[in-house]
């Protein structure tokens, strides 16, 4: 045994090459992946690209047809059944009894998953995500983001050690995601490593480790500022002066890959940095603008990773 390669924290996830096929559709394309135990994981994507079949064969609810690895101490090919008793997984429709209340629904998952004793697993977890007022309440009659907060509490209520949620707060307001969000790092913080696939920038921003995924692959995986490093790309910022003709002029100049008005301002990006800083400080020059150098987002880093997308194994555009 090699004591000295220990990692410092235990890893979640070691996986390595995991390749998935429907038919002749490769949705997984040679994934490698490492991840600490509690983290906070994003995938990101655009649709179809996968993300929810890697969350799926990283957690052991589909086999890969090749690549192998560790999830959570265990062999990912010979030890699904035991995985899957770790894993909490909330799908993109995840689905309660409206005509039940909230401890109702909560004493029927501790039914399925044979808790015991199962009034004591409801009142915890009722507890422990801020539902015991609530607990008389039908689902039916809950807004989207309680109805969330409910499915949330059912998939952690067998304290897995391993969350999967797919595109969890799709539709839920920007008050009910923050919550929501707060109760994913008390989570973490708990020692629960969480994988989230989402198409949210501020919920990416959130997280301990991002991975943008197209057409099966990785393309970048890293924290937030090692994936805005990555993309390479500078970022300049123009305001006052005449806007829509400094716009103009910049989407037909060299070096400028991406204009993006905010509000009254122009975001301009590229990859020269010299280069760019002369285009732009000429531009504004010209439209009587003010140009100053600013920080590249990440959602200018993912639109640069989605222009260069991998060469596609499907034959579907980019
Ligand atoms: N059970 C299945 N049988 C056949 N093809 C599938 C199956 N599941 C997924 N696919 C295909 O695999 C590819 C990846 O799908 P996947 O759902 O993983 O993408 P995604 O990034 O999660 O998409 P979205 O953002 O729309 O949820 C798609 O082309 C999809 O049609």
């Amino acid at each position: 045994m090699k004591v000295a390669s220990t990692p410092a924290r235990e890893l979640a996830i070691d996986v390595h090459g995991i390749v998935k096929r429907f038919g002749d559709r490769v949705a997984v394309d040679g994934v490698s992946l490492r991840v600490e135990q509690g983290q906070i994981v994003a995938f990101l994507g655009p649709n179809g690209s996968g993300k929810t079949t890697t969350m799926r064969v990283l957690c052991g609810l589909l086999t890969p047809d090749a690549g192998e690895g560790r999830v959570l101490g265990m062999d990912l090919l010979r030890d699904t059944i035991r995985i899957r008793q770790e894993i909490g997984y909330m799908t993109q429709s995840f689905s309660l009894y409206e005509e039940l209340t909230i401890e109702e629904n909560l004493e029927f998952v501790a039914g399925l998953y044979r808790l015991h004793p199962a009034r004591e697993h409801v009142r915890r977890t009722l507890a422990d995500l801020g539902l015991t007022s609530r607990r008389n309440q039908l689902a039916g009659t809950l807004s989207g983001g309680w109805k969330q907060r409910l499915a949330l509490a059912a998939c952690v209520m067998h304290q897995p050690r391993l969350l999967v949620l797919d595109e969890p707060t799709a539709g839920v307001d920007p008050k009910a995601r923050r919550e929501f969000w707060q109760e994913l790092h008390a989570l973490s913080l708990a020692g629960i490593t969480v994988l989230v696939s989402t198409h949210y920038m501020d919920e990416a921003e959130r997280c301990h480790q991002i991975n943008y995924v197209s057409q099966g692959r990785l393309i970048v995986t890293g924290t937030v500022d090692e994936v805005i490093a990555r993309s390479g790309l500078v970022t300049w910022v123009l305001r006052g002066g005449r806007m829509d003709e400094a716009e103009r002029l910049l989407r037909a100049a060299p070096h400028v890959d991406q204009v993006a008005p905010f509000g009254a301002e122009l975001h301009v990006v590229g990859r020269d940095g010299p280069a760019l800083a002369r285009v732009v400080r000429q531009i504004a020059r010209d439209t009587d603008a003010q140009a100053e150098p600013s920080v590249t987002r990440l959602e200018d880093a993912f639109i640069h990773f989605i222009g260069r997308g991998a060469p596609d194994r499907n034959g579907e555009p980019a």
